[in-house]
């Protein structure tokens, strides 16, 4: 009984949401607004800027931006007129208003959220300690930085942006600026550079103030559960990849190993194992002298079964480049950690290079909780207003667009099996094709971009691919896509953030596309995420253009596969095979419910994942403020010396917990219960721990690495397992969910349709 209080009690504080479309609460402070605003139309622009500079003086004397944001918007508004001559829609000062009050924002795409970032940013501003707007790349940093400067520069505000690659003393002074534009990901690297400066020239961010997070559900959500990981270089396993690589590449699946229904994770049957021992002549796999051939063997099977090339990574320059699931872009500088990025350089036959070490790492989660405000704007919020409100305490506004929309999103057509569904897309192509309106087909994968590509040759019809492997082409891609008679096929690289102007930048050819319909979107597949599928649509239909959306799909698809929707339908249409579409109506409704629950897993596993980081993190703090203890207490080259020392210490950390992560899945850990350890690493212990081998580093007076390694006390270490998402006390608690909750989406679908879930009433 109290178990299950507890549990209750657990999701009823993540389940509390607020999401509203009433904007009736701002009506008042709008009003205001635009009544300063008409106060203000004759000033000069000396006046108006001095006007700024009393309210920034009021500010800093103490006094709450709240007060003064009907006065500071009016300012802001009148500052758009007189340099980029745009005025602020009502709804635009709305969402400004709602986007202070700590709220993620959910405007169309194409609606305008770049200047409703500068209203807010203005009037946060003027404390003068710095705001950010995180942008979803490095190119809208820049691009929205020069645009919106003279607006800041009216108001006598400055404004900076950063680069990924930018030399620390530019970066320096744009984080000094009144506003900053960055993407999240460099924010947090600076960040990490920053914490493990040596001297205080090193420091490059100052602290945290208010951040604004464009795109708040890819970068909040999405994004939140990878870590930024700082990494040095260290020597890989002491193992031969490439043999191993070819080894693994000859085992039998189901005999030699399993796989889940999943594909999350693998495992060596016991015929592998003997096979195992068989083939490098050892005694024993499980033997501490054959852990690293162990862990090898694991690596490498999961390169083979879990990380399909063209899929989760392209081959380029002889190099593997990751490809992220969520944007479709090659991440130059992700690399996948605790020797599979190793495993899978050998199962393409490449050379292995030297692996990372990880120096200092923090999730983009815990990164956005070190600023004392956040708030977001996005064209998709309401599906994640749970993990908005849960994770970082935000509500959600959703403001109706300045034009009214008029996309037309047809119900989806879905297929039996692949062929019908290939075919009914080259139909569906041509059909449309010939109206002369442009084309946006959306496909999963790099793999599936290409062989679309290839069958729509063989029918005759000419197009244009946009994913990983050819992005430098991008801009040009993108800006043919809304010609007349265009036909493109992308990954999910055209989604987010992508604007597709009818008819190019010609007038003329704008009012033809308009005429015949506008952009007509063909999506191939469901993602897992309902919001990915939304952005897509969210192509066509911009800024109350004309537009239209069908999505094409099979049961043969992976998301139908993987989560084995199938057992959805109705007994005789399990089998079904045939060229038309499905006509059942309750099919397309469990689909969309069938993503809801796989939406709800996810959700599970992040709050599972939030929930073992937030003790990392807890470690993590401290171990920092021990190091900024050390930094401001202490002189040079002591200061250098302690810093380095502690360093190492932090390393080991890091690093330890990567590698019992990882440790867990192998079965000579199956005996040891991390949990239990785990719940002795109270703070007060965790300072001692730190002490301690201080201490003993201290002792050693030496820095070097395999001295101290030797000396370091290996068994205080295993009770740091606590990022570990496998076995968390709900997993525990509950038998097996959380992570592995996907091995139970199968029955679990098929319970609850048998309990009549999903049933037309
Ligand atoms: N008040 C306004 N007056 C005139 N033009 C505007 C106004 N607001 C926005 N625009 C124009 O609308 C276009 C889209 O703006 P913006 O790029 O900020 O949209 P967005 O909401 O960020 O879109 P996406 O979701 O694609 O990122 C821009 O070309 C901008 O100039």
């Amino acid at each position: 009984m109290k178990v299950t209080q507890t549990i209750k009690t657990f999701f009823h504080k993540f389940k509390q949401t607020t999401v509203t479309d009433d904007l009736g609460p701002y009506e008042r402070t709008l009003q205001q607004t635009l009544e300063h605003a008409d106060g203000i139309l004759y000033k000069t622009d000396a006046e108006l800027r001095q006007l700024t500079d009393d309210i920034k003086a009021r500010i800093q004397a103490g006094e709450a931006p709240d007060a003064h944001m009907p006065r500071l918007y009016a300012l802001v508004i009148e500052a758009f007129k007189r340099t980029l001559h745009m005025t602020p829609y009502r709804v635009q000062v709305m969402a400004a208003i709602a986007l202070h009050e700590r709220n993620v924002v959910e405007m169309q795409t194409g609606e305008g959220k770049t200047l409703v970032a500068v209203m807010t940013a203005c009037l946060n501003a003027l404390a003068g300690k710095g705001v950010h707007i995180l942008t979803f790349n490095d190119y809208l940093a820049k691009r929205d930085a020069h645009w919106m400067r003279p607006v800041y520069t009216f108001l006598g505000l400055s404004v900076g942006y950063i680069q990924e690659n930018m030399p620390v003393a530019e970066k320096r002074r744009a984080y000094r600026s009144d506003v900053t534009y960055a993407t999240a990901k460099e924010v947090g690297f600076d960040y990490l550079r920053s914490c493990m400066a040596y001297t205080p020239d090193e420091v490059i961010l100052r602290d945290f103030h208010y951040a604004i997070v464009d795109e708040a559900d890819a970068i909040l959500i999405d994004e939140a559960r990878n870590p930024l990981v700082f990494a040095g270089t260290m020597a890989g396993l002491p193992v031969d990849h490439l043999q191993i690589a070819r080894y693994v590449s000859g085992l039998t699946p189901y005999r030699d190993f399993m796989l889940d229904e999943y594909a999350r994770n693998v495992f060596l049957t016991d015929h592998g194992i003997g096979k195992t021992e068989a083939f490098f002549a050892i005694p024993n796999l499980y033997d501490d002298d054959h852990h690293h051939l162990l862990i090898a063997v694991n690596l490498a099977l999961q390169a083979r079964t879990m990380l399909r090339k063209d899929v989760d990574y392209i081959l380029e320059d002889g190099r593997i480049k990751l490809v992220d699931e969520f944007t479709g872009r090659v991440v130059e500088d992700r690399k996948w950690q605790n020797g599979l990025q190793a495993a899978v350089e050998a199962k393409e036959g490449l050379a292995v290079a030297s692996e990372g070490s990880i120096l200092n790492a923090i999730s983009l989660q815990h990164l956005m909780q070190c600023y004392p405000k956040v708030s977001g704007m996005t064209g998709t919020a309401q599906h994640a207003a749970e993990e908005f409100a849960g994770f970082y305490g935000l509500g959600v506004s959703i403001i109706p667009p300045h034009k009214p929309r008029r996309r037309i999103d047809y119900p989806d057509k879905i297929f039996t099996h692949k062929a019908a569904k290939v075919r009914a897309i080259i139909d569906e192509v041509q059909r449309v094709h010939q109206t002369g309106r442009p084309i946006l087909i959306g496909t999963l994968t790099v793999k599936e971009s290409e062989e679309l590509q290839a069958e729509m040759q063989r029918h005759g019809i000419a197009s244009t691919v946009l994913n990983a492997r050819n992005n430098e082409s991008e801009a040009a891609i993108i800006a043919q896509a809304g010609l007349p008679g265009a036909v493109t096929i992308s990954t999910n690289m055209a989604g987010r953030g992508t604007d597709i102007l009818l008819g190019g930048t010609d007038q003329h050819a704008k009012d033809t596309v308009v005429a015949l319909g506008g952009l007509h979107i063909i999506g191939t597949n469901r993602h897992e995420s309902v919001r990915i599928d939304q952005q897509l649509k969210g192509r066509a239909g911009r800024q109350g253009d004309p537009g239209s959306s069908q999505f094409i799909i099979s049961m043969e698809d992976d998301l139908m596969v993987k989560y084995g929707l199938k057992s959805l339908l109705p007994e005789p249409l399990r089998n079904l095979r045939q060229d038309g579409p499905i006509g059942h109506a309750t099919i397309a409704r469990s689909i969309a419910q069938a993503q809801r629950i796989i939406e709800g897993q996810l959700y599970e596993i992040r709050l599972n994942l939030h929930q073992y980081a937030h003790f990392t993190e807890r470690q993590r703090t401290i171990l920092f403020n021990r190091r900024q203890d050390i930094f401001v207490s202490a002189e040079s080259p002591t200061r250098e010396y302690k810093l380095l020392q502690h360093d190492l210490l932090w390393s080991y950390y890091m690093n330890d917990i990567a590698a019992l992560r990882e440790g867990i899945h192998w079965q000579r850990m199956a005996g040891k219960n991390p949990l239990h350890e785990f719940h002795k690493s109270s703070d007060a212990m965790f300072r001692q721990l730190m002490t301690d081998l201080e201490d003993k580093l201290d002792n050693a007076h030496t820095l070097d690495v395999s001295e101290l390694q030797r000396k370091r006390p290996s068994s205080t270490w295993t009770y740091l397992v606590n990022d570990n998402p496998f076995k968390s006390p709900f997993v525990q608690l509950l038998g097996n969910i959380g992570y592995q909750v996907d091995l139970l989406a199968g029955p679990l679908l098929m319970i609850l349709r048998m309990l009549g879930w999903g049933r037309r009433k």
